[in-house]
């Protein structure tokens, strides 16, 4: 561990200086696609602007015959792309793969000027990140960026979920983490084969009626992914970083999706992945909050006036902790209406809704 003097030091001559904090730019979807694909990248263009995030895939779901390609077609498609409001992502191989140094010469080298962030999968501790670090700052160096390119962890091993806490703080580039469902659930030895979501066998049930074991009684699924998720998120919180939900691979079901990253949103993620375009619509709505909820965050605002002691507000109590709580609640929707003007209407729309009412 640096010590707290060298922390924010660069780890290689010429290297930009490290960020002291995350910058808080919208990543409600992380929309992935893979550069190899013809058809996908010949979409990236018309996807600007609809999504927060584009993330050139270079990992799991490229066919090993694909790799090559994959890494240069996002070479080209950065190249060629103003990517304006949207950030440019990519997710590199593993770190004992036989790519990822030349997906990292590469990507820094060529495009590291258009990359805002690399996420890197199954980080198992600090050491993974100590890694990425001092080569990032060796290569920006060479590249000559002015930039530090920041880094993003996938939560995908027992020892990476274990570790959590110390991945989340190895570096002043951590942007992020995602949880990794598919490889977690395989690294664990878990019983599921699906890719994120439920399971109907996770379950709870109801106690027997009369004593009756064999009689009608009630289940109520629960959330596989609610510990998980739970710590991704304090982690994050405490080191102050975001947290993401990661791949919904059952894309036809969008009602479960949804379900999926509401859960995701209200334990305190910031956004999530989407693997497919249907996926989009969907990580946009859960992760801007509703615009009656940024209107009740507003009245508790103002019915608090300079923030501290109790009030009444429609047979609720409120202070200076559930007006932190809506401070959240507005501070995102300044945010996302500065980059969304339609749901920047909605939200100034409940902020003056409530301005009247004061008045
Ligand atoms: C566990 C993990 O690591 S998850 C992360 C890794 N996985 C991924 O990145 C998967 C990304 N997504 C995909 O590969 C694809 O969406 C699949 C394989 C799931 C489904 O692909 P398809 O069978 O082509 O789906 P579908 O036929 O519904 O696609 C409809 C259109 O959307 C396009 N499309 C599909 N996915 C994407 C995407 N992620 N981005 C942009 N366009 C897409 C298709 O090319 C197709 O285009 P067309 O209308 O011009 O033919
Ligand atoms: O990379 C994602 C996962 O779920 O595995
Ligand atoms: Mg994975």
């Amino acid at each position: 561990m640096r010590s707290a003097k060298d922390f924010f030091a660069p780890l290689a001559v010429g290297a930009p200086q490290p960020v002291r904090e995350v910058p808080a730019r919208p990543t409600r979807m992380i929309h992935f696609f893979d550069p190899s694909n013809p058809k996908m990248a010949a979409k990236v263009p018309d996807m600007i602007g609809t999504v927060d995030v584009l993330l050139g895939n270079l990992e799991d779901a490229v066919k090993a015959d694909n790799k090559l390609a994959a890494r240069q077609g996002l070479v080209d498609i950065a190249k060629a792309t103003d990517f304006g409001p949207t950030q440019l992502w990519t997710r590199i191989n593993a770190l004992d793969s036989p790519w990822v140094l030349d997906d990292l010469t590469t990507l820094v080298t060529e495009i590291g000027d258009k990359l805002d962030v690399i996420m890197v999968p199954k980080v198992q501790g600090a050491e993974d990140i100590h890694y990425i670090d001092r080569l990032l700052a060796q290569l920006e160096a060479k590249a000559g960026l002015t930039r530090p390119i920041l880094v993003h962890a996938i939560l995908e091993t027992a020892r990476g979920m274990v570790n959590v806490e110390e991945i989340c703080g190895a570096s002043p580039r951590m942007q992020g983490i995602s949880l990794g469902p598919a490889d977690l659930a395989a690294d664990r030895k878990m019983k599921t084969t699906r890719v994120g979501g439920g399971h109907p066998g996770y379950l709870v049930r109801q106690d027997p009626v009369d004593g009756d074991i064999q009689g009608q009684r009630s289940t109520y699924q629960q959330d596989l992914w609610h510990y998980t998720v739970a710590r991704m998120v304090d982690a994050c919180a405490m080191h102050g970083i975001y947290a993401y939900y990661g791949p919904f691979g059952d894309i036809k079901d969008v009602v479960a999706c949804e379900d999926q990253f509401r859960n995701a949103f209200l334990l305190g993620c910031v956004g999530t992945w989407t693997l497919h375009p249907a996926q989009i619509a969907i990580a946009r709505k859960v992760f801007s909050p509703d615009p009656a909820d940024v209107a009740h965050a507003y009245r508790v605002k103002a019915a608090m006036g300079d923030g501290t002691g109790a009030v009444m507000l429609d047979g609720k109590m409120e202070d200076d902790a559930s007006l932190k709580q809506c401070l959240v609640m507005v501070e995102l929707a300044q945010q996302l209406g500065a980059i969304d003007p339609e749901l920047g209407e909605q939200y100034e729309a409940a902020r003056a809704s409530v301005a009247d009412q004061e008045a």
